[in-house]
């Protein structure tokens, strides 16, 4: 209650409201979040309270609160999903786990998305990487739509084995797009709203798992992927071994949901934002093009990247660092306190609501000098603990860390190897989702090089 934060620093805003309409359009203009909370710290300091779209929040920068909050030490704090991702996601999700459960299902998708266990997924995203970018070749094209479509037809194939086109694929974008519109809706379930739109997507999803799940378990079809490796070692199953370690299908099905949420936007916002950077700073890209170039020049036989090539791209991986350093696409880390504990001098109460503010650690000149250049040199030495936090750190850090740099640097090779593109439009503006992407879709114009 509003008497309960009387000890934190900060404005509730209006009655009802809040601070919700200054927070929803300072979100998408080009600043994000980060002017929301810039006026608001020089204001009240690190830590201060708001009320924005129904919730009392605490919002938390520095990298003292980051440390704090993401190592979560002695179960400090939980991750805090809005209601409708609750919903959407379903009550087995690693997003709703904490404690021993969490680190038991993270062990499970650890193995399969090891950098290892990628390799067998490399040819398919190659070949993918470079029929997309045939496309592109004198044409306009909005990169985020096109930088979607790459990514789910990675996930998918990786997942389970969707092939790149049909009406498999087809019915599987259809109900992935309405599960992710529908992830941080407004509550409403009558028909026609998102989030009703959303659950009925995840339920014909579900359906689609189910009958792949079967197939897979009664022989009728047989493939080494990610839903293979989890059905074969961890469902439960008559076996008469010891079965408590095992998944049901609820939380297999749940967990696979999960990933697809989790992965897609954030990789198509990586891709998308990593192509706009390139375009506005050329110094860069002509680094960047160089190491690829070399690439090809080493290459002794074959037309093709190589995994061997792939792991070996030094610069590309401070580009993706920069990339994600400076358009921050999860502009805050979620958490609630699951116990009483104190940050910066304030009192934070069991079960209140705290956001770290990520972009503000991002753009801090005293972790990152000269904050607004997009400069991935600065990731030659290493940098001050929890200052870049592109893929969380602790316990919830990303498990898709290396599927996401691979789809990236892949697509990266490709792309400076054979074009050039520039940018249609100047517009700077953000899309006001819970994940950052330019609010234009990045429209370019490519050609051969
Ligand atoms: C460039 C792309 C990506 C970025 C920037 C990104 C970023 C992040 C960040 C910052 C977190 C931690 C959030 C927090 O602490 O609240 C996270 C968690 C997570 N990410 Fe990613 N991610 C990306 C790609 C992926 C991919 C490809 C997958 C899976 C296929 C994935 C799956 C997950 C999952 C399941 C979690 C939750 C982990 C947990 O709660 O234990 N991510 N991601």
């Amino acid at each position: 209650s509003p008497k309960g934060l009387e000890g934190i620093p900060g404005n509730l805003g209006w009655p009802v409201v809040g601070e919700s309409k200054s927070f929803l359009s300072e979100f998408s203009s080009p600043q994000g979040i980060y002017s929301f909370i810039k006026t608001r710290q020089q204001r009240y300091g690190k830590v201060f309270k708001s009320y924005v779209l129904g919730r009392y929040t605490i919002f938390m920068t520095g990298r003292d609160a980051g440390k704090i909050l993401l190592t979560g030490k002695d179960g400090l704090v939980t991750l805090n999903l809005f209601y409708t991702g609750q919903q959407v996601l379903g009550p087995t999700s690693l997003l709703q786990q904490s404690g021993e459960e969490h680190k038991r299902l993270r062990r499970l998708i650890a193995e399969p998305l090891s950098f290892d266990s990628l390799k067998k997924y490399f040819q398919f995203m190659n070949t993918l990487a470079a029929e997309t970018l045939d496309q592109w070749l004198d044409r306009e094209v909005l990169v985020l739509e096109e930088a979607s479509t790459f990514t789910l037809k990675v996930i998918g194939n990786m997942i389970m084995s969707l092939e790149p086109t049909g009406t498999e694929q087809e019915k599987f974008r259809t109900n992935f797009k309405s599960i992710s519109s529908s992830f941080a809706s407004l509550p409403l379930k009558f028909p026609g709203t998102a989030y009703d739109r959303g659950i009925k997507a995840r339920d014909r999803m579900y359906a689609m798992f189910d009958s792949i799940i079967s197939n897979r378990r009664s022989g009728k079809s047989v493939h080494q992927d990610f839903l293979e490796s989890l059905i074969q070692k961890h469902t439960k199953n008559d076996s008469g071994e010891d079965q408590d370690d095992k998944l049901t299908d609820k939380q297999l099905k749940d967990n696979i949901l999960t990933l697809l949420v989790a992965g897609h936007d954030t990789t198509t916002a990586a891709l998308t934002w990593l192509i706009k950077f390139l375009a506005e700073n050329p110094d860069v890209l002509e680094r960047l093009r160089k190491e690829h170039m070399e690439i090809l020049d080493n290459r002794k036989t074959g037309s093709s990247l190589t995994w061997s090539e792939v792991t070996n791209m030094p610069y590309t991986t401070k580009v993706i660092s920069e990339t994600l350093r400076m358009a921050t696409i999860l502009p805050w880390y979620s958490r609630k306190a699951a116990q009483d504990f104190q940050i910066n001098g304030c009192d934070i109460k069991k079960g209140w609501a705290v956001n770290l503010d990520v972009v503000s650690i991002h753009h801090d000149p005293e972790n990152f000098r000269d904050p607004e250049k997009f400069d991935p040199s600065r990731f030659d030495s290493p940098i001050k603990p929890f200052s870049y936090l592109g893929f969380g750190s602790g316990p919830r850090m990303c498990p898709g860390i290396n599927l996401a740099k691979l789809e990236l640097c892949i697509f990266v090779h490709h792309l400076v190897c054979r074009y050039k593109w520039t940018a249609l439009e100047k517009d700077d503006s953000v899309h006001a989702t819970l994940v950052r992407m330019p609010k234009n879709k990045l429209p370019i114009k490519v050609e051969a090089l």
